[in-house]
C-alpha cells in the first residue's frame, strides 16, 4: 500500500515514522510538487490542487484536522480537487475533545467565579468581595453537539451546570437538554447564559452568532467561540458587549486569521483571545485513528469519520 502525506507546517518525517510503526507494510512518503506516483491513501491539510487532481487508485483522503471547511471550499472552486467517488475522512476526537473540555471548563469557571470582575477590581486596587453567581442562573448552551460538543457538554454536566445543546438531530446525552433545528434555536438560546460554539463551518451555520441570536440569550451572557470565525458576526458581538447585553467573550477563531492588528477585538477589555489553539492535532492519536481506519477500509468495513460532502461536515 502507498500513502502520501502533505501538511504545510507539520514535521512530515515524524508523522511518517509514527505511521510506519502502525502500518509496517505500507510505503509512505511526503508528497512534493510533481509527484504523480501511486497512492492508495492521502493524508492532507490545505493540499495544493495538483496533489490529488486526476489521481486514480486513491481509496481515501484523510484531512489532518476535525474541520473540513477549507478543503470543501477549495473543492467547490475546483471540483477536480478530490477524484470523484473517493471518500474524505476527518479526525474524530483524537485528543481534541479533552483539549476542548479543558478550554471550555476553565473559561466557564473563570466567568462563574467572577475572575473577570476581580481582575477589573484588581486593576483599580479595590478589595471588594462580590456576590456569588448561582449555577441555576448559569445555563450553558452548546451550539453543535457532535464529537467535540458532546464531550464538552458531558464535562460541564460534571461540574453541575444546567447544560443544553443544539444540533441538527436530537441527542440523548445524560443530563443535557437537547434542541434541534432552526425551529428550536430560539428556545435553546432563551435563558442561555454561556453560549459555546462547536459547529462546523457550513453554508447553514455561517453568521449564526449574530444580533438576533445574542439578543435572545440571558442578560449578561458570555460567548465562547471555539469553532470557526465565520460563525460569529464580529460587529454584532462588539455592539452587544458595548450595550451590556453581553458581559464577555472569549474567542479562539476569527473570520481573518491571524487576527489583524487593527481589529477592535484586540483592544476590547471584555474580550479574551487565543490564536486558534483550542484543540490541536495530536500526531500519535491522529495516526492511531487514521491507521485503524485504513485497516478497516482495506477489509471492506465502514469506519466512522467519513465526511458527508453534501452536508458539508
Ligand atoms: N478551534 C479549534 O482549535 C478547533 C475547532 N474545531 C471546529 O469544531 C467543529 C466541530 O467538530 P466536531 O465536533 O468534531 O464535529 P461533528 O461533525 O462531530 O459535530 C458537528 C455538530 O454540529 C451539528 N450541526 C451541523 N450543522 C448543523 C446545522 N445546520 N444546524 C444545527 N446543528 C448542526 C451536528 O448536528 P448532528 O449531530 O445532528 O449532525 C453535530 O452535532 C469542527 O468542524 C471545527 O470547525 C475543531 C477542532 C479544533
Ligand atoms: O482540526 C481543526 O479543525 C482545527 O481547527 C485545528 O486547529
Amino acid at each position: 500500500m502507498d500513502i502520501i502525506f502533505y501538511h504545510p507546517t507539520f514535521d512530515a518525517n515524524h508523522w511518517i515514522s509514527l505511521l510506519q510503526r502502525q502500518l509496517p507494510q505500507a510505503r509512505i512518503r511526503e508528497w512534493r510538487s510533481g509527484d504523480n506516483g501511486p497512492a492508495d491513501y492521502a493524508l492532507v491539510w490545505h493540499p495544493p490542487v495538483e496533489m490529488l487532481r486526476g489521481r486514480t487508485g486513491l481509496k481515501a483522503v484523510f484531512a489532518l484536522g476535525a474541520g473540513v471547511d477549507s478543503i470543501l471550499s477549495k473543492l467547490k472552486k475546483d471540483p477536480d480537487l478530490l477524484p470523484a467517488g473517493v471518500p474524505l475522512f476527518r479526525l474524530e476526537d483524537t485528543g481534541m475533545a479533552e483539549q476542548m473540555q479543558e478550554y471550555a471548563v476553565s473559561q466557564v469557571l473563570h466567568w462563574f467565579r467572577r475572575f473577570d470582575d476581580y481582575q477589573a477590581l484588581k486593576l483599580q486596587a479595590k478589595w471588594e468581595p462580590l456576590a456569588d453567581y448561582e449555577r441555576e442562573d448559569f445555563t450553558i448552551g452548546i451550539l453543535g453537539a457532535g464529537v467535540l460538543g458532546g464531550k464538552v457538554a458531558e464535562s460541564l454536566v460534571g461540574w453541575g451546570f444546567p447544560v443544553r445543546c443544539w444540533s441538527r438531530s436530537h441527542k440523548n446525552y445524560s443530563g443535557v437538554k437537547s434542541f434541534a433545528g432552526r425551529e428550536e434555536l430560539s428556545a435553546f438560546a432563551n435563558n442561555t447564559r454561556v453560549l459555546i460554539n462547536l459547529l462546523p463551518n457550513t453554508p447553514e451555520t455561517v453568521g449564526i452568532i449574530n444580533s438576533e441570536l445574542v439578543n435572545q440569550l440571558a442578560d449578561n451572557a458570555y460567548v465562547l467561540n471555539l469553532a470557526r470565525g465565520v460563525h460569529l458576526v464580529e460587529d454584532d458581538l462588539l455592539t452587544a458587549l458595548d450595550s451590556g447585553k453581553l458581559k464577555g467573550a472569549m474567542l479562539d477563531v476569527f473570520s481573518r486569521e491571524p487576527l489583524p492588528a487593527e481589529s477592535p477585538l484586540w483592544r476590547h477589555p471584555r474580550v479574551a483571545i487565543t490564536p486558534h489553539v483550542a484543540a490541536v492535532t495530536r500526531p500519535a492519536q491522529a495516526v492511531e485513528f487514521i491507521s485503524s481506519t485504513i485497516i478497516q477500509l482495506d477489509k471492506g468495513q465502514h469506519p466512522t469519520g467519513q465526511v458527508d460532502l453534501q452536508r458539508g461536515y
